[in-house]
């Protein structure tokens, strides 16, 4: 196990009454400890963190080497340092696990970190017993069930544009691939057959590109194909400012119709699963391409197979499939297979040395900072709070981290659990169903944390409560 480089300052259970203080709720407990009994032992200071302004406290109310976290499907390496370098336990996996294992592993983690491919559903979430956290090392979450996990006071971070450029360097590259039937060719070239054409290739110069989703990937790849001299026409579900000369259209039918290219950058959700079928297939030109690097689910594969396979599109480039296999060297099949000019990658989009860096520090830094301190910005399914940092010299102030049912009269019950103490700012926000509270104490005892802890613990709308200090 990893050591941390901190100091311990204090034991805090030598301070507090034989039961000792109670430092969190049912998430992020450390090891062997429950929520009514057990204390956390240490108090740890270290260097600053996550952004901390340098005078800042560490927040962090429990061993740290007691942190389980998980992370699977071969998080890069900056993520595992990261949060090895906080003392956590990490333990790491280069697949995804499927939906048994998954249940066995999760159940006493802390934190998880996934990417495209582990399906963190209810009967997952539900298995959880310390899950505090979550992170997806990508831009996607529609593999988590976001909605119940912020039902069990679980926050979920992604990574939401460290891999974009990634994704529209190679849809570049494909739309020129595919232009010149470079897939054909160079299979061809390796079965040892020579076949010089020129027929049906294309320059990309004055072609014109459609987008549809005009949102990190949609938008970067508007400017790349413009300067590549492409004429870019985009659809999107909301109105935005067209790059360069780009166009909105108002229609996806008007993109379809007019496009050479069309190229798929929504998320997953009910409106764009199947988006794209016979009818939709139908209304492209006669000889236009398809790439999706969005999700497998968005086209209706048995459609496009047959469209390529009449010649009704001149080729497809496809990165991600409605079901993917869980690790490298499994058996990959799909209608897809052996179609003409149809370029398949193995749900490469994002995969770079520079976006799996950069998203390991990115979401590791978030993970970190609500673990820490109790900070939810850049959470996907939470309400976004965050508090200017206790200073290191404020020696007897605490975090107050409560999520709770977003209903009427919670505040007024809080207000009088901490109407005796010095609230020196708290800030509270809500999303959907929960709302999330931050506040800081200042002058408290041992005995007093105890005290707000259970209280505010046992109030009917308590989702989780931590105390960091
Ligand atoms: N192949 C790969 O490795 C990767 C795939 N992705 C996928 O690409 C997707 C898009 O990524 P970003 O551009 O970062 O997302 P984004 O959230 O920045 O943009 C998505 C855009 O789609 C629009 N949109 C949503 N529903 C729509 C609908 N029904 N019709 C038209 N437009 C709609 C949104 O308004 C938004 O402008 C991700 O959700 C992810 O699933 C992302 C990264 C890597
Ligand atoms: O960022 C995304 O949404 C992606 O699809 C990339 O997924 P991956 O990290 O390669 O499993």
């Amino acid at each position: 196990m990893p050591s941390t480089n901190s100091t311990p300052v204090q034991s805090i259970a030598t301070a507090t009454s034989a039961s000792g203080p109670i430092i969190a709720g049912p998430a992020l407990i450390p090891e062997g400890s429950s929520s009514a009994s057990t204390p956390v032992v240490t108090r740890e200071r270290q260097g600053s963190v996550g952004g901390l302004a340098k005078k800042a406290k560490v927040l962090k109310p429990f061993n740290t080497a007691n942190i389980k976290i998980l992370l699977l499907e071969n998080v890069n390496e900056t993520a595992v340092s990261a949060l090895r370098d906080q003392g956590y336990q990490v333990e790491t996996f280069a697949k995804a696990l499927g939906e048994e294992d998954l249940i066995a592993k999760i159940k006493d983690v802390h934190c998880i970190g996934i990417r495209s491919k582990t399906k963190l559903t209810k009967k997952v979430l539900d298995a959880a017993e310390k899950l505090g956290v979550i992170g997806c090392f990508c831009i996607g979450t529609n593999q988590v069930d976001l909605e119940h996990a912020a039902s069990k006071g679980i926050a979920v971070f992604n990574s939401p544009f460290s891999n974009s450029r990634s994704v529209a360097e190679l849809v570049i590259a494909e739309i020129v691939l595919l232009s010149r039937q470079l897939g054909d060719r160079n299979k061809e070239m390796h079965d040892g057959v020579w076949s010089k054409v020129s027929a049906n290739c294309y320059e990309i110069r004055g072609k014109t590109l459609g987008i549809v989703g005009y949102g990190h990937i949609g938008s970067q790849l508007s400017v790349l194909a413009e300067s590549m001299g492409m004429r870019v026409l985009f659809y999107d579900v909301v109105p935005l400012m067209p790059l360069g000369t780009s166009k909105q259209v108002n229609t996806l039918s008007d993109l379809l119709t007019e496009a050479d290219f069309v190229t798929l950058h929504v998320p997953e959700t009910e409106d764009t699963k199947n988006m794209i079928g016979e009818n939709e297939l139908n209304q492209m030109k006669q000889g236009s391409f398809l790439i999706n690097a969005s999700r497998g689910t968005i086209v209706q594969i048995p459609a496009l197979a047959k469209a390529l396979r009449s010649g009704h599109l001149g080729g497809a480039a496809v990165d991600v499939f409605p079901k993917e296999p869980a690790a490298n060297g499994k058996f990959f099949e799909s209608e897809l297979v052996g179609c003409p000019n149809t370029l398949l990658t193995p749900h490469i989009g994002g995969s770079t040395e520079e976006a799996q860096s950069m998203i390991g520090v990115e979401v590791s830094q978030a993970l970190i900072k609500f673990i820490n301190s109790g900070t939810s910005i850049g959470a996907v399914n939470f309400p976004e709070v965050d508090l200017r940092a206790i200073r290191d010299d404020q020696e007897n102030s605490i975090r107050l981290c409560y999520t709770h049912a977003n209903v009427p009269g919670v505040l007024l019950r809080i207000t009088n659990i901490l109407a005796e103490h010095n609230v020196d700012k708290q800030f509270s926000d809500s999303k959907g169903k929960i709302a999330y509270l931050m506040a800081d104490i200042s002058d408290v005892t041992p005995e007093q944390i105890q005290d707000i802890y259970r209280r505010v613990s046992e109030t009917p709308t308590n989702i989780v409560t931590r105390v960091l200090y």
